[in-house]
């Protein structure tokens, strides 16, 4: 063997002595810093008693943005936060495992926004609709629950705005998702033969111009979510689904033609839901509901007082009031914590010009 070449194997030798090195290293830290989340359970017990709450969204969102900002690499930011926040998911799970209810079935893009914002030592489960993980959050049978909120080419999911009409849940995050949709085949369907494509209206939606240019003869057959499309042509000869990579590995297809959606940035925006409010962890975001009287001018009104105490709204949707025909609700989010004097004021002035005001919550603007 030439001289080059044992010097390569030597170093590589060296290169793994150092890397079982510092992985032991790794470990001893990271079970040292599980017996301090242990020890921060045993403290919250003792100083909070009955209902204490172990998760803490204002924590983790300040410690992985610290993660981020003091990152040298060679990880890139969101790939060290993402290590991260596995390692916060399982030392949560010692003080105790958190349960969160989706929107399933297994496979969603949904299930994937819960696993990226509480990490896999979770207890994720899936519901079969949007008002089912409502109800299982309001019932306390789970902790959190996870629904789609808007996505970036169709625009607000309407049933969730919906269901906080309703509810008393309070928003306590929320996780932003790049959307891959896939063509995926059975083990033994003919890409030429394809007569139907399976999927939810939105990926269909958000898949339009490529379906138009590729399969423009093929029948679009909306499904209740693009899980359920993947495991319909599981045994069908003729027909595709489109969905996301979740859906592909649980049901074992092929993806024929990877990222298909019409826009590059397409993405979902998903709300954390639970039954607690959230402390200010320095960069929030507040959603508020706001009826307004019908009468001229109202929609100004509203838009005033926000332009008046300089706060940014970065969102706002109408939606028919169910009190009456005519009469609309807006869902408003803008930057800020409802703790801050400065939002304080504001609200209270919206409160006295609207009909109606809930806060649905305050919560750290998403940060993986
Ligand atoms: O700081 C806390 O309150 C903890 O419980 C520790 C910890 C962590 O691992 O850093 C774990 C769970 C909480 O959601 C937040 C942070």
């Amino acid at each position: 063997m030439a001289q080059q070449e044992l010097g390569q194997w030597r170093d590589l030798a060296q290169l793994r002595e150092e890397i079982d090195q510092l992985d032991q290293q790794l470990q001893t830290l990271l079970n040292q810093r599980a017996q301090c989340a242990q020890q921060v359970a045993q403290v919250k017990t003792a100083t909070e008693g009955e209902d204490t709450q172990f998760y803490r969204p204002e924590r983790e969102a300040q410690v992985l943005r610290r993660i981020m900002e003091r990152n040298t690499g060679p990880l890139s930011n969101e790939e060290m936060a993402r290590l991260f926040r596995e390692v916060m998911s399982a030392c949560l799970a010692l003080e105790r495992p958190i349960k969160v209810a989706y929107l399933g079935p297994e496979g969603t893009f949904t299930q994937q926004a819960a696993l990226k914002h509480f990490g896999h030592s979770a207890i994720c489960l899936p519901m079969a609709a949007i008002d089912e993980v409502f109800r299982e959050v309001e019932a306390g049978s789970v902790d959190y629950g996870v629904v789609p909120i808007e996505n970036s080419t169709e625009g607000v999911i309407s049933h969730t705005l919906d269901s906080f009409m309703d509810s008393g849940l309070q928003i306590s995050g929320e996780v932003v998702l790049r959307i891959h949709q896939h063509l995926l085949l059975g083990e033994n369907t003919r890409p030429d033969k394809i007569s139907t494509i399976y999927s939810h209206a939105s990926s269909l939606a958000q898949c339009r111009k490529w379906i138009d240019a590729h399969y423009p003869g093929v029948e679009r057959v909306p499904m209740p979510s693009n899980a359920e499309a993947a495991r319909k042509v599981c045994g069908e000869w003729h027909s595709a689904a489109i969905a996301g990579d979740m859906a592909a590995q649980l049901y074992g297809l092929k993806k024929h033609a990877e990222n298909i959606e019409d826009t590059p940035d397409n993405a979902t925006r998903f709300l954390i839901i639970g039954r607690h409010t959230t402390p200010a962890s320095g960069e929030d975001k507040t959603s508020l509901m706001l009826s307004m009287r019908n009468q001229p001018g109202a929609l100004y009104q509203l838009l005033e007082v926000f332009n008046r105490h300089q706060v940014d709204m970065t969102r706002i949707e109408s939606r028919p009031s169910r009190s009456g025909a005519w009469n609309y609700v807006f869902f408003i989010d803008c930057t800020g914590h409802q703790q801050e004097p400065r939002i304080q004021t504001m609200l209270a002035e919206l409160g006295e010009r609207a009909a109606e005001m809930k806060v649905l919550g305050s919560y750290p603007k998403g940060v993986l």
